[in-house]
């Protein structure tokens, strides 16, 4: 990391609600849902290569390298640009992989907008956001930076002011996966649409929540521990749920009041992202 010419931050999200509307042709379901950022997130350090090589320097866990969603937008980006150079990229992997707060789409979109920059194309912030889309259906508003409603698969962007409370997010110990949530048979899937403008902050619910909590007993346990303190709700498709509070002090108190077993961390909400807090800042 210390070689990188250029270090971003790629943060987490929350989906403060999420409902399913219905199912597509193509078996991808329409949504509603609200994201804002959290302050907190991966980090990644990006440096160039006039090979056209691309290389991810640090190893994930379970995920091969060409697999891997920065490799991938990187590759894409290349590829649909016509650009010849490549790069060497780094990742310090702070979030919890299938936890719902958007690890590895907060990364693809980091990676899209620091190779923009590195090697001086000049996309459009649309431009990066549909090939983003090609990557997985919440890199669009990771691009974007600013917190949305979201209609559609999630691309349909709509973007919103709200309150930026802390949070605690608890982050049980299973995998989650998305793809298993929405082929489950006892999704509910015809929520009425909502208009954006009868959103109350922390509002609506998260549809996929009684299907992950039956399938994961640890999700299910998590979600009654954060209640005996505040409203809990999970994020897109779990595993993590988390709680708003009035302060960081507030939110610290209850995560020290939390078992060893539910690891957590608090973070405050914002409606920029901090991606583009340090984009704006290096301009
Ligand atoms: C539902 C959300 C809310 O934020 O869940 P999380 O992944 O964040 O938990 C996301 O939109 C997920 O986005 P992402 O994780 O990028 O999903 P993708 O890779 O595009 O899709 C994974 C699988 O989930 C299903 N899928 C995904 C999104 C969607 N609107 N309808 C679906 O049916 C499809 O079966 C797809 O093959
Ligand atoms: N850079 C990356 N970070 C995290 N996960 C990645 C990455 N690249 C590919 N993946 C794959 O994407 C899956 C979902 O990742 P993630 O975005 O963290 O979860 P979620 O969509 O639930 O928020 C992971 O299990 C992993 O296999």
């Amino acid at each position: 990391m210390q070689d990188a010419q250029l270090i971003l931050p790629a943060p987490a999200k929350l989906n403060l609600m999420l409902h399913i509307l219905g199912r597509r042709a193509d078996g991808y379901h329409q949504l509603q849902t609200l994201f804002q950022f959290l302050d907190h997130g991966d980090e990644l350090g990006f440096s160039l290569r006039q090979d056209g090589e691309i290389h991810l320097r640090t190893e994930v866990p379970g995920v091969p390298h060409d697999s891997n969603l920065i490799v991938r937008a990187a590759r894409r980006l290349q590829a649909e640009s016509g650009c010849r150079l490549g790069a060497d990229i780094w990742l310090d992997k702070r979030l919890p992989m299938g936890g719902g707060i958007g690890g590895g789409s907060s990364d693809a979109a980091t990676t899209l907008l620091a190779l923009d920059r590195l090697w001086n194309l000049g996309w459009s912030e649309d431009r990066l956001a549909e090939l983003g889309l090609t990557l997985g259906a919440d890199v669009p508003v990771f691009v974007r930076g600013r917190a949305a409603f979201a209609e559609g698969v999630g691309e349909q962007l709509t973007p919103v002011q709200l309150p930026e409370p802390w949070f605690l997010v608890a982050v049980p110990q299973v995998f989650v996966s998305t793809a298993e949530v929405f082929s489950d048979p006892e999704l509910t899937r015809d929520t009425p649409p909502i208009k954006v403008r009868s959103l109350l902050e922390g509002g609506g619910r998260n549809d996929c929540q009684p299907v992950v909590e039956k399938r994961y007993p640890d999700v299910r346990n998590a979600l009654i521990l954060l209640s005996k303190f505040t409203s809990a709700k999970l994020t897109g498709t779990g595993a993590c749920v988390f709680g708003s509070f009035p302060s960081k002090s507030d939110a610290d108190k209850v995560s020290r009041q939390l078992p060893a077993s539910l690891p957590s961390f608090v973070a405050q909400g914002r409606n920029i992202s901090m991606l583009h807090r340090k984009l704006q800042g290096l301009a």
